[in-house]
This record gives structure tokens, C-alpha cells and sequence, in this order.
């Protein structure tokens, strides 16, 4: 098929890379010239693992091309994708700014008829209004179908998750488009779940919110099991081999960040609103996560209030490991409240450094290895877990900061590996007893 990706993003590059590489025939249409740019050399604007491999073997292959023109990059194309960003607006509802440019744009250019398929995340009833938005402004003649195709994805491990997905979700009012999105998608060899249009958008955001959920629920289980003696280790464990539970997502820590979660839950809870229903559920959701953010630095300021002249190692900064993003992160809240209380930060991020001078203070020193932000530190806290971190050795905290002080606000290490070593360790959701 011919297919036209609007957006390279996280989610607008996989696709169309993705899809190259399934044999389809791809061009990737952005508006940010500089990323099409360096785009069609072959190197990939984002961390993501195997995704320049792919960028550049589909280039080479002839069936991948990146351009920011309409014109160009919608010419004789079967199918369009919708990747575009669909970011929080000041309410909390979904800004649907950049769908609705697209769309415009799409309807002033387009030439044939075409089936559009909405990759982002879009609020209830947003398919429909795409479609006759278009339609609206078409020239006559022209016909366009609607699917809504949400993405499933995870930053870090993008191009790993579409190939292999525990599902593809494609719904539309219109039989023969389904058919085609389905046989689009069938190389990928993944279950494909059909529906109509509005429950395939509600099927995206009530998988987000749910596993925002247990992310906040283990998150209350944690906070509750240190002041009673338990191990939230344990716990998850024990509750997740109940195969009605699972054990994924069950890892209690800093909080949920990212360009989702946080997101499209607020978003979920403004669909409701619009037809006056309250979603307390979730709501409580967002409080928990928003506190949870916080907990690590709190923990900080209980044992040490004033923090002028300490010297803090922050080690991860990106809002999950294996990649370079730092929307919502964590660390964000976390720096900002230990500035405030007179701290001095010396940082370390395998990956997301770039982006992080862009969003934190200017006031953090950035460093290029573990040993370097620990360097006679009064004390670390660990806000990522990337894997060069877990597998820092402990031992090491001592050789190199003044005193083995380790906030773990991902519980990177057990209790077990701790014990024995001369680290004063506080985590989330261990006993306290066990702490320090
Ligand atoms: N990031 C993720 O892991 C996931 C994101 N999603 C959803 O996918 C959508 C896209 O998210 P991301 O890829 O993270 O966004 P992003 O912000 O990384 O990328 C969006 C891209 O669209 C381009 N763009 C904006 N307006 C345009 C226009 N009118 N024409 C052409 N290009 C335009 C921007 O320049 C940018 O490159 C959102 O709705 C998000 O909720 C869904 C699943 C996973
Ligand atoms: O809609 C989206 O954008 C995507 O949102 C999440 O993917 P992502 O945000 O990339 O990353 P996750 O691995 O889900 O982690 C999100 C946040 O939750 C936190 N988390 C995750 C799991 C856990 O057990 N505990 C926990 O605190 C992570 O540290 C991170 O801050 C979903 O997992 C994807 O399925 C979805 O497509």
C-alpha cells in the first residue's frame, strides 16, 4: 500500500518506519523542517533502540522518504495516518490544535480518495469530527473513510512493542476500511481487535488510565507497607502471581510521569465532565501520583531541612530508562523543591542530559558518569532506572562520596543487596527499620 504518516514523533516515526519495513510504501510528512532534515540523512531525532537501523535500511531500500511538503508527501497515497500531538491543554482536556491543522492541510491538498487513520490519542468522538472536518473543506469528488488505529507503544522500547504488541486495535463505522487497515497490519502477525470508532478511542484511554491506576494504587500499598513493616517488594510480588492481577506495573517508586499518563488520564476525566460525569476514581489517581511525585525529596528534607552546601548527586533524569524524554519526568518536581530548599546538584543521565538543560534549572551541573555526580556528594538520589545505574556497585557510593547517603526513589536495589554494605539506604515501600 501507499500510505502517508502526518507527524514524526515518538509514535508518527515508528509507524512509518515500521510500516516500511512490514513492505509497505511510506512517506512521513512533518512540518518541522529541521527534523526532515536530519530525518533524510538517516538519523533518528529520538532515542529509541533499532530505530536508526531501520531508518536507514528502509531509506537505502527505496520505500521510506521524509518531506515537510503536503503536496509531496500525500501524492497518490491510499492510506494517512494521523500521528500528530495531542498535548494537555490548560483545562486538562486533550489540545487538539496540531489534529486539526493537520487535517486542514490534508483537505486543501488531498487529490484522490484516501482512508485516514488516527494514530494519536483522541477524546471520544474526535474520529468523526476528523472525518467531517475534511470532508468540509474537500474538493468535490473526493471521498475519505475514517479508522481510529490507537498506539500501544512504550518510549524505549517503540520499535520492540509494534512488532510485538499484544494487540492492534482498529475501529470504524465503515466495513471496507476496517478490512483494509486490517490486511494494512496483518505482516505484524498480532491479534487485531475490530470495533466501532468510539470504542476503539475509549479502548486507548481506558488502558492508559488503568495502568496509571495500578501504578498509583501500588504507589498508596507502598507508602502504607513502610509504616507498617512490610515490603512492597514482596507484596507486588505476592499479589502479581494471581494471574487475575499481574504483576506489571505493579513497581512502586516516584511516580508516573511521561507525555501520556498524566495526560490522557486528566483527559479521561474531562471526557466525563463534558457529559457530567465525575470520575472520582481517577481523580484520586492523579492526587496520589502527584504526591508520589514528591515523596523522594520529602524523604531528603525530613532527614536533612536545610540542604545549603550539601552537594546532591541526581542520577536519571528521564521519565523512564532507554529514553531521552523528559516530558513530565519526575525529576522535574524533584530538583525544583531540592533547589529551593539550598541544595547544589551535579546530574547524570546516560541519554536525556540534552533535553534536560532545556526543562530544569540552570543551576544543575551536568556530569558524564555515575562516579563523577557522586564525587564527595553528601548524598545521591537515584530518580531513573536505567541499567547502568542498578548495576552501579554499591561498594562504590562509599569510595567516592563523603558519606554512603542513597535515596532510591526506584527502588533499584533489595533490601537484601543492601544489607552488609555501609550504604545509608532509603527507598519507597520497605520497612522502615530496614532503612538507613
Ligand atoms: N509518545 C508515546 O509513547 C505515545 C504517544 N501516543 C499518542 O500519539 C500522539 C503523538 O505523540 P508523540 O509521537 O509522542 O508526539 P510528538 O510531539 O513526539 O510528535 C508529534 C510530531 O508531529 C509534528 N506535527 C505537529 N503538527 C503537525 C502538522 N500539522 N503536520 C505535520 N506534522 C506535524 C511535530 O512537529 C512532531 O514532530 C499523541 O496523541 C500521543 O498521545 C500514543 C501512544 C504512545
Ligand atoms: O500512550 C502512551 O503514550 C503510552 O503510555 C505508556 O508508555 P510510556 O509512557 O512510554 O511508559 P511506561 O513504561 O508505561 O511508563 C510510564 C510511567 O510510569 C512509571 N511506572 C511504570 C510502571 C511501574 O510499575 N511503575 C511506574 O512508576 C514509569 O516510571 C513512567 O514514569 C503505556 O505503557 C503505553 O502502552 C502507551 O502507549
Amino acid at each position: 500500500m501507499k500510505i502517508a504518516v502526518i507527524g514524526t514523533g515518538y509514535v508518527g516515526l515508528v509507524t512509518g518506519v515500521t510500516l516500511a519495513e512490514i513492505g509497505h510504501q511510506v512517506t512521513c510528512i512533518d512540518v518541522d523542517k529541521e527534523k526532515v532534515e536530519t530525518l533524510n540523512k538517516g538519523i533518528s531525532p529520538i532515542y529509541e533502540e533499532g530505530l536508526t537501523e531501520l531508518i536507514q535500511k528502509n531509506l537505502d531500500g527505496g520505500n521510506l522518504a521524509f518531506t515537510s511538503s503536503y503536496q509531496q508527501g500525500l501524492q497518490g497515497k491510499d492510506i494517512v495516518y494521523l500521528a500528530v500531538g495531542t498535548p494537555q491543554g490548560e483545562d486538562g482536556s486533550a489540545d487538539l490544535t496540531y489534529i486539526h491543522k493537520a487535517c486542514d492541510s490534508i483537505a486543501e491538498t488531498l487529490q484522490n480518495d484516501v482512508i485516514i487513520v488516527t494514530k494519536s490519542t483522541v477524546p471520544v468522538g474526535t474520529n468523526s469530527y476528523i472525518k467531517k472536518r475534511i470532508e468540509d473543506k474537500l474538493a468535490a469528488g473526493i471521498k475519505v473513510e475514517i479508522v481510529s488505529n490507537p498506539e500501544f507503544l512504550r518510549q524505549g522500547s517503540a520499535v520492540y512493542d509494534t512488532f510485538n504488541g499484544d494487540r492492534i486495535v482498529i475501529g470504524s463505522d465503515s466495513p471496507e476500511a476496517l478490512r483494509a487497515i486490517a490486511e494494512v497490519n496483518a505482516p505484524f502477525n498480532l491479534p487485531i481487535v475490530q470495533t466501532d470508532l468510539k470504542s476503539a478511542e475509549m479502548i486507548k484511554y481506558a488502558s492508559n488510565a488503568f495502568l496509571a491506576t495500578k501504578i498509583s494504587f501500588i504507589n498508596e500499598i507502598a507508602n502504607l507497607s513502610e509504616r507498617v513493616g512490610a515490603n512492597v517488594d514482596l507484596v507486588a510480588d505476592g499479589m502479581g502471581m494471581d494471574k487475575r492481577i499481574g504483576r506489571a506495573f505493579l513497581n512502586a517508586g516516584a511516580g508516573f510521569g511521561g507525555s501520556c499518563f498524566p495526560k490522557d488520564t486528566n483527559a479521561l476525566i474531562s471526557i466525563g465532565k463534558e457529559v457530567d460525569y465525575t470520575m472520582p476514581l481517577l481523580e484520586s489517581v492523579i492526587n496520589v501520583n502527584n504526591k508520589q511525585r514528591g515523596i523522594i525529596a520529602e524523604k531528603v528534607i525530613e532527614q536533612y531541612p536545610d540542604l545549603s552546601g550539601k552537594q546532591v548527586a541526581v542520577l536519571g533524569l528521564a521519565f523512564k530508562p532507554n529514553t531521552d524524554d523528559m516530558r513530565d519526568a519526575p525529576s522535574i518536581h524533584i530538583t525544583e523543591r531540592l533547589l529551593e530548599k539550598g541544595a547544589t546538584l551535579r546530574a547524570y543521565d546516560p541519554v536525556a542530559m540534552d533535553n534536560a538543560k532545556k526543562v530544569l534549572s540552570n543551576k544543575i551541573e551536568y556530569v558524564k558518569d555515575i562516579e563523577s555526580a557522586i564525587a564527595d556528594a553528601d548524598l545521591a538520589i537515584i530518580l531513573t532506572e536505567w541499567d547502568v545505574i542498578k548495576e552501579f556497585p554499591l561498594s562504590a557510593y562509599k569510595k567516592y562520596m563523603k558519606k554512603a547517603v542513597l535515596f532510591d526513589g526506584r527502588n533499584c536495589f533489595t533490601i537484601d543487596q543492601v544489607a552488609g554494605t555501609d550504604v545509608e539506604y532509603h527507598s519507597i515501600g520497605r520497612p522502615v527499620e530496614n532503612d538507613a
